[in-house]
């Protein structure tokens, strides 16, 4: 399918990439923030732990009233006859006899827990196929059929309902479904899979990404994805996504390889490419606490940039190489959840805080997960307070600036999902407690 074919706004543009088909790229000036597409999706599941807690249709968690159930399979639940039915007629018509003994079913029971997702998704996706009066008409499913395959062929996994189409028609849709489909969050919680042709068709990936994809959840519709910038991105410019979180340092490079089959020249690949051999941290307190000030004073002066947004390891400080290392970023969250847990905040927050100079260096400006962070690291701050004295300035000066940083950050992002509670709203609740900054 050519880009002409493809409804694009003329905000954007599909062109020639020279390792990956094509790219997208924008026609004008997008700020931090701002939608750059939104689009619906074909199909989606919800995770088991979903399942009974979100609509099947809408996929959204009513806070003020129960799910009913489908009285067919009583195994579906919408918010409500308009959600029930819109699924009804683009779905669930073909799979609500046969879901229960397909679930319990030996060969469905054997598979693992993501091939399950993928089953119970193409089920849905033929489901929906063959509901449609004109398939080879709708521009969803024609883009579908137009995505890059994934780089090794896999059996298609059984499929719930007995729609009409043939092994070669199912390897064909299956093939496209480790490399292009999307799970799904609510305020960065994931509850479901999803297939959304024209995002998948249009943004590569970037471990170190201008945009970033949120979830819009509306009653008795499809959840559709908003694709947001999160810098300002210039006339010219393409527009990348994470396919997955830039900070694993190490795995992500395997994963890209075997389910999506590119080698990632990002700046950030080409500044980890580029540092020589990545040593493992030390196990010892004093010689963690040294490397754990270095790098908070190396983030702190270096501005704006960082060398993982230039690919430039030049100056980078050889005693930093081993925070670089994936084991290092895992042990310091864990440490920071941990003693935030059992109330040790004091552990707490010198994690936390060397956990936001990492952070800082290895994701993009505005990235989410830094937001996320800092929230936590105010609300420990805040407890830390409340437990020694809630009078102490320095402690509520800290969770303060930490809670501004997040609320600048995140509502770049903007909220997503269902729209009730989520961190901007913490933020607030938050901010009501604290004393505003000496
Ligand atoms: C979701 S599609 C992206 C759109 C794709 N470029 C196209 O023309 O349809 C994912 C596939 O695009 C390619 N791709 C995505 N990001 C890439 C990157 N940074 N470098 C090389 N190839 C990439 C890989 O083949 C991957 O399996």
């Amino acid at each position: 399918m050519s880009s002409s074919v493809l409804e694009l706004p003329e905000t954007l543009r599909l062109e020639s990439h020279p390792f990956a088909r094509n790219q997208c790229t924008s026609t004008t000036t997008f700020s931090p923030g701002s939608t750059i597409i939104s689009i619906p999706a074909l199909v989606s599941v919800l995770l088991p732990a979903s399942k009974g807690h979100r609509c099947d249709a809408c996929n959204r968690r009513p806070s003020d009233q129960p799910l009913k159930r489908c009285t067919g399979c009583a195994s579906y639940w919408y918010c409500d006859a308009a959600c029930q039915i819109f699924h009804w007629k683009t779905e669930h018509r073909k799979m609500c006899k046969d879901y229960n003994a397909y679930c319990a079913s030996p060969r469905f029971q054997s598979l693992q827990e993501h091939e399950k997702m993928d089953a119970l998704l193409l089920s849905a996706f033929c489901a929906h196929m063959a509901l449609l009066l004109e398939p080879d008409e709708n521009p969803s499913v024609s883009t579908f059929l137009s995505l890059l395959p994934g780089p090794t062929e896999i059996e298609p996994p059984p499929r719930c309902g007995g729609y009409a189409f043939s092994a070669d028609q199912l390897k064909s849709f299956y093939s496209r479904f480790g490399n292009n489909n999307f799970s799904m969050h609510s305020h960065f919680n994931v509850f479901g899979h999803g297939i959304f042709p024209l995002a998948s068709r249009l943004f590569n990936h970037s471990c170190m990404p201008n945009a970033a994809a949120k979830y819009v959840l509306t009653s008795s519709q499809s959840v559709r994805m908003e694709v947001v910038a999160l810098r300002k991105i210039m006339p010219g410019e393409e527009i990348c996504v994470p396919y997955l979180d830039p900070a694993l340092l190490q795995t992500r490079a395997q994963v890209f390889e075997l389910t999506y089959g590119f080698t990632c020249k990002c700046t950030s690949c080409t500044f980890l490419g580029s540092v020589g051999r990545i040593p493992n941290p030390p196990k010892d307190g004093l010689e963690l606490k040294s490397i754990s000030t270095a790098l908070e004073h190396f983030v702190r002066e270096m501005g704006e940039v960082s060398v993982f947004q230039t690919g430039r390891s030049e100056g980078f400080p050889p005693q930093l190489l081993c925070v670089l290392h994936e084991t290092f970023l895992c042990d310091l969250s864990e440490r920071f959840s941990a003693a935030s847990h059992e109330g040790l905040y004091d552990v707490a927050l010198e994690a936390g805080t060397t956990l936001t100079a990492l952070y800082r260096l290895i994701y993009p400006p505005n990235y989410p997960q830094i937001g996320m962070h800092l929230l936590e690291v105010a609300k420990t701050a805040w407890n830390y307070s409340v437990q020694t004295d809630p009078t102490d300035k320095a402690l509520n000066n800290l969770a303060q600036e930490a809670l501004t940083l997040a609320r600048s950050i995140l509502t770049v992002f903007g909220s997503e999902g269902d729209e009730y509670d989520g961190p901007l709203v913490e933020i607030q609740t938050l901010s009501n407690l604290l004393s505003p900054l000496d």
